[in-house]
């Protein structure tokens, strides 16, 4: 049977800063309504992941990131579409953090990610996070 779904890849940023990683909250009225991500956003067409990634957080966050190693990539079959998340290691924090389109961000130890409501596509990147030092 064919898939009729659609299918997108989204990069996302893990920006960590002394020891601490970033936590943005989708809006009310995003899809995905107020579940937790790391910031990021959809890649266009002929884009790089780190091309979209400071694109994005220029847009929704107004910082500038140095955009390191690229971890395993994960794929989420959601009710209405599949998502695969290419996460991206980043740090070197430059810009104002701004909340554009989010609901709230927070900075947490990698142990305390797992307490927020976060997008299902992200447990396992969650929980490989809690394992590192
Ligand atoms: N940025 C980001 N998106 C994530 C994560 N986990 C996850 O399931 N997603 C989903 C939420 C969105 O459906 C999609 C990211 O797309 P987006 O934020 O650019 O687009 P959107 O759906 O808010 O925008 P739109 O289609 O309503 O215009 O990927 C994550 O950790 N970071």
């Amino acid at each position: 049977m064919s898939d009729k779904l659609s299918h997108i890849h989204v990069a996302c940023a893990i920006i960590k800063k002394d020891g601490l990683i970033l936590a943005t909250q989708r809006s009310a009225t995003m899809s995905l309504p107020l579940k937790w991500e790391f910031p990021g956003g959809k890649l266009e067409t002929g884009e790089s992941a780190e091309q979209c990634l400071q694109r994005e957080l220029q847009e929704e966050l107004g910082i500038v990131v140095r955009v390191g190693a690229g971890l395993e990539p994960l794929t989420h079959r959601y009710p209405t579409f599949t998502v695969t998340l290419h996460p991206f290691l980043c740090d070197t924090l430059q810009g104002q953090m701004i909340l554009h389109e989010h609901n709230a961000a927070c900075w947490l130890a990698p142990h305390e990610l797992a307490t927020l409501d976060w997008a299902e596509a992200d447990w396992p990147l969650i929980s490989l996070l809690a394992q590192q030092p």
